[in-house]
């Protein structure tokens, strides 16, 4: 496997730090708060679980799983539930966590799904931001590492279903993508 990554973009130390400086901080915005802390499926399941260990405050997690209509490369920018909630989120303080913002198209359809379901706040935290993939005016009150324009995979983030055991964020090989 870690021969088809090209080049290694965030280490894993890296990550394990940035993870454990966000986690102090929203440990010191959350001491006094009970939040939801949602992980989006199925990329954003390690640092939903390396997070939420860093965060020294109650709280409850949930996982919602949805999807975007299009190729694995190219949103189409309709998002469907895979898989909903077990709780509610009325009058809650929500935090969602995302593994990255590309278009944005999948956390505009949450908040708004959100907020329609009546949460008390929505705040956003990502690992990854991709600024230049923006077609969606969505800001992450907290990330992680913004990332170029390049299709990234590993500590979550998969091509065809592969590579989010990676512990790090890499680029692939181009013959990679050729193959498929
Ligand atoms: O900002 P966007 O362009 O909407 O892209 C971001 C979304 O894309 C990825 O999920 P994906 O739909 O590939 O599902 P997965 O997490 O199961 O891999 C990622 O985990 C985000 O949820
Ligand atoms: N694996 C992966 N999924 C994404 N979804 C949106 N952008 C990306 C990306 O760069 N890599």
């Amino acid at each position: 496997m870690k021969e088809d990554i090209e080049k290694i973009l965030i280490q894993e130390v890296e990550i394990k730090e940035k993870t454990e400086e966000i986690g102090k901080q929203m440990t010191q915005e959350y001491k006094d708060s009970f939040p939801l802390v949602i992980g989006v499926l199925k990329g954003a399941m390690p640092f939903m679980a390396d997070l939420t260990r860093a965060i020294d405050a109650h709280l409850e997690i949930d996982f919602m799983d949805v999807s975007s209509y299009g190729n694995k490369m190219v949103s189409s920018g309709e998002v469907k539930i895979v898989k909903d909630l077990d709780s509610s989120v009325k009058g809650r303080d929500i935090i969602i966590v995302e593994d990255i913002i590309d278009s944005g198209l999948t956390l505009n359809y949450l908040v708004s799904l959100f907020h329609h379901r009546q949460a008390n706040s929505v705040k956003i935290v990502t690992l990854l931001d991709k600024p230049e993939g923006r077609k969606a005016d969505v800001v992450p009150d907290i990330a992680g590492f913004t990332v170029p324009d390049e299709f990234v995979v590993g500590y979550g983030l998969d091509y065809a279903e592969r590579y989010r055991n990676l512990p790090y964020i890499g680029i692939l090989k181009p013959e990679i993508y050729r193959g498929s």
